[in-house]
């Protein structure tokens, strides 16, 4: 019997379960891959929002992913919410002793809403000592302006904006499209592999049950890329999963509710 695939989130914990942690281990599951998670913060937060968030030592980070990295073994990592420069510094750190090249990297900073998930003096770390290690990063439209340090309004400034990104170290970037003009009827995310560009094209629902889309994007990313998919394949994957889980929601909670995981794994199923 040939091994499962094993994927790594390093992230916080969403006491509502449609971002963070628990968005990231149903989302692996669901794709046929070996969980495991390294916490960094655990946030109070349902759907109405974030109220507290309780940010780890960074040395509890750094020694959850060193004892399953050391033990079970790691064919992908994808980061979420790493909250300060000490734990971006400590993650860093562990991807470089283990030698990981299949690194997402969601450059998470603002839910949705409002509340901070990154402290503003942790953008430098996030930017000089993570982006050299990752293999995607995955910003949103605003992430994206911070970290490019561009106004984005055009999809001619998208492309500009990868360009920058890319030129921190990060060898591809998705700059992800649900914050723009929320009115249209079509989503556009950029995929940029360093020379070329491709445009993912979809069909935006109109739903406020998007909390948690950005993680999930991301992991589904990341166990397609630990089972062996090639990049811009696995950034395929990762759009019809969640696609087909805003699609189909859930319609929970009283505020911006979470993404359907099921979904995907049940259309798939359908089609077969
Ligand atoms: N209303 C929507 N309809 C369809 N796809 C969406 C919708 N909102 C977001 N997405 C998709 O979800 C993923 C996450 O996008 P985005 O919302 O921009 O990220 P984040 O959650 O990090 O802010 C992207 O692939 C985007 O195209
Ligand atoms: C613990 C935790 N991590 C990340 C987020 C942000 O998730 P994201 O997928 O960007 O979705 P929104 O929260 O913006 O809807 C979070 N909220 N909590």
């Amino acid at each position: 019997m040939s091994r499962i695939a094993r994927a790594l989130t390093v992230a916080g914990s969403d006491s509502g379960g449609g971002a963070g942690i628990q968005a990231d281990l149903k989302t692996f599951q669901e794709l046929n891959v070996y969980g495991m998670s390294a916490i960094t913060a655990v946030t109070v937060q349902n759907t109405l929002g974030v109220t507290n968030v309780y940010p780890l030592p960074s040395e509890a980070t750094s020694e959850q992913i060193e004892a399953v990295g050391s033990d079970l073994g790691v064919d992908a990592l994808k980061t979420g919410m790493l909250f300060s420069a000490d734990i971006i510094e400590a993650v860093a750190d562990q991807i470089r002793a283990f030698s990981w090249t299949q690194v997402v990297v969601d450059p998470v900073m603002v839910a949705k809403g409002g509340a901070s998930l990154l402290q503003p003096e942790a953008v430098r770390a996030l930017r000089e000592v993570l982006l050299p290690l990752a293999y995607i990063v995955t910003p949103n439209l605003p992430e994206a302006e911070v970290l490019s340090g561009l106004s984005i309004r055009t999809l001619e400034d998208r492309r500009e904006a990868a360009k920058r990104i890319c030129a921190y170290g990060a060898r591809q970037v998705v700059i992800k499209g649900g914050h723009a003009d929320e009115s249209g009827d079509r989503i556009v995310d950029l995929y940029y592999d360093g020379e070329a560009f491709t445009e993912l094209v979809g069909r935006r629902i109109p739903t406020r049950h998007t909390h948690g889309t950005g993680c999930t994007f991301s992991a589904a990313l990341t166990a397609e890329l630990a089972k062996g998919a090639l990049a811009l394949d696995a950034v395929r994957t990762a759009r019809a999963f969640i696609q087909a889980a805003i699609e189909q929601g859930l319609e929970l909670g009283q505020g911006h509710g979470p993404t359907n995981h099921f979904a995907y794994r049940r259309l798939l199923g359908a089609s077969r």
